[in-house]
């Protein structure tokens, strides 16, 4: 595991770009499977912070954040993800995955802020790719994909749960998701605000990423960003549910539909990929928003106290 991280994180930095598996290609996973050939044994694999668990019999796989203490994506756990999804994209069992999260009441924290602060362009842009990578295979996947949200998810943890296909969250106001990065003092790229603008439209998410909004789950659901909320202790069999329904249409014509539907936003990035890492390596490179990062950070702490 070790060694395939290290070739990852090294294929991400060096080359610049992964070999994406299949861009919602336009052929379902069934179709890719040589005839006569038994299905490829699938395993349960855990990583230190992502569990995956595969059901061989319905085909999903479930992803459970474990990164204590609040699932902060660094450049550790981006890694882990995309190879964990590469593992999954690559099993022809597997049609489908939920994202959920092993830490009581936290989804994600979003993106980690010390990977932000104080630390070189060199790391910045290392960050950045891993962070580009994280989507574009997140939101390019020919599996379905469900984001089980039993917890806050603010800014980069929204970013995965917009990614995904479908999102049920826990009937809990104390649980609250949105892009917030306007709080920070930083901007959601552009790439966040189309995944955005996709799920919820352009009046919803402009108000919203102006005000950095980060809404409590019944409003969350009012405005489009999950599409369900369901009681915590439902939230595993909904889940079921759900994947079943989604999966019980044939592959490939669910797979170009959401490659019509993504294809503009995903060809955006990967077009201007070297560019949009320039931009956030120069935005947070300043002082000012150094400073603000800084100042956000001593908030969370001082909250504690
Ligand atoms: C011209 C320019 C054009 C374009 C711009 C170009 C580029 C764009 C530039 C930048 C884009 C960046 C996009 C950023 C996306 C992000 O995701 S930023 C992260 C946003 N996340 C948050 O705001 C969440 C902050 N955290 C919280 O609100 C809470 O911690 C919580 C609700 C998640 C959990 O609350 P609690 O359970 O009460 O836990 P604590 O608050 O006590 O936290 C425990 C511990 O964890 C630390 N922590 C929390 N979140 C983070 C985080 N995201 N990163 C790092 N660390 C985090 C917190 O400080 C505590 O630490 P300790 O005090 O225990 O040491």
């Amino acid at each position: 595991m070790a060694a395939a991280a290290a070739t990852l994180a090294r294929r991400i930095t060096r080359s610049g770009v992964l070999p994406l598996c299949r861009r919602l290609p336009v052929w379902g996973r069934a179709a890719r499977r040589p005839p006569g050939l038994p299905l490829a044994p699938c395993r349960a694999f855990s990583n230190k912070k992502i569990q995956v668990d595969m059901n061989e019999s319905s085909g999903v796989a479930t992803m459970k954040f474990k990164s204590p203490p609040v699932n902060s994506l660094n450049l550790d756990f981006l890694t882990e993800f995309c190879i964990s999804l590469e593992k999954l994209e690559n099993d022809r069992a597997c049609r489908g995955i939920i994202i959920t999260s092993a830490i009581p009441k936290i989804f994600s924290s979003g993106l980690d802020i010390t990977e932000m602060c104080g630390k070189s362009t060199e790391h910045y842009t290392e960050f950045w790719r891993a962070v580009q990578e994280m989507w574009l295979r997140l939101y390019s996947s020919n599996m379905v994909t469900l984001a089980v949200v039993n917890g806050s998810s603010p800014a980069g943890g929204c970013l995965i749960a917009l990614s995904c296909d479908y999102r049920i969250m826990a009937d809990n106001p104390k649980y609250t998701i949105g892009l917030n990065e306007a709080q920070l003092g930083i901007v959601a790229p552009f790439w966040f605000k189309d995944t955005f603008v996709n799920v919820v439209g352009q009046r919803v998410a402009e108000r919203s990423l102006q005000l950095g909004s980060l809404y409590p789950a019944p409003e969350a659901l009012k405005f489009g960003i999950v599409d369900e909320l369901v009681p915590e202790e439902k939230l595993q069999e909904k889940a079921t549910a759900v994947m079943a329904q989604w999966l019980a249409l044939p592959d490939h014509a669910r797979q170009i539909t959401k490659s019509m539907m993504r294809k503009a936003v995903l060809d955006l990035l990967v077009a201007h990929r070297e560019e949009d890492i320039k931009n956030f390596t120069s935005f947070v490179s300043k002082e000012s928003i150094q400073k603000s990062l800084r100042m956000y950070m001593e908030m969370l702490k001082k909250k504690k106290s």
